[in-house]
């Protein structure tokens, strides 16, 4: 079963070669993406936190703010409602799917003993996934990854052409 995760340092460009991957299986009839994705919200130019979107029914919520009293991290406050509501929820059910995105894998996340319950549910299962995986990250989930997964490591020179490698990968294996 084909399990892929890129990873990288902050700002290479990690979640956009995941979402060109994602963008091209979506467009082929009948496949369906589950998991989740994480993104930048930004004010007035700068981040004021990260974002959290189920991608199969769209429900997005607030995984971290500068704003919030969850529990710290940085700068940044854990919104752990959200994260286990849509973030927990958008996995369980990817198990549903015919491919599993987890964008991202990282210390915000991994915050959440039931998020990290959920991705070793889908660990366990036989889906092929494809993750973001954080660089840094020494949580026991992540160690099981890098052993577990194809690890990619995504850099400016290499990811323009990334996409369409690891879209032919899951593509042979998958459609
Ligand atoms: N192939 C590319 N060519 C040009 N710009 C790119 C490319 N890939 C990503 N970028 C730009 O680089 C920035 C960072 O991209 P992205 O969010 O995908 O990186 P990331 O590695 O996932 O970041 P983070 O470490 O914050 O998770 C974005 O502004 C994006 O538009």
């Amino acid at each position: 079963m084909l399990r892929i995760a890129v990873t990288g340092s902050p700002g290479t460009g990690k979640s956009t070669v995941v979402a060109k991957v994602a963008e091209k299986l979506a467009s082929q009839p009948g496949f369906k993406i589950g998991g989740i994705r994480t993104a930048e919200i930004r004010k007035g130019g700068h981040r004021e936190g990260f974002s959290i979107q189920d991608l199969v029914t769209g429900e997005t919520g607030t995984l971290s703010h500068i704003k919030g009293n969850g529990h710290r991290l940085g700068k940044y406050r854990i919104n752990m409602e959200d994260l286990e509501r849509i973030g927990v929820n958008a996995i369980r059910n990817s198990l549903f799917c015919d491919l599993v995105i987890i964008d991202e894998i990282g210390p915000m996340e991994l915050i959440s003993g039931a998020f990290v319950a959920a991705v070793e549910e889908v660990l366990e299962s036989n889906k092929p996934i494809l993750a973001v995986l954080h660089h840094s990250s020494r949580h026991p989930l992540a160690r099981r990854i890098r052993k577990e997964f194809e690890v990619l490591a995504v850099d400016t020179k290499n990811r323009d052409e990334l996409p369409e490698k690891i879209f032919n990968r899951f593509a042979s294996q998958l459609l």
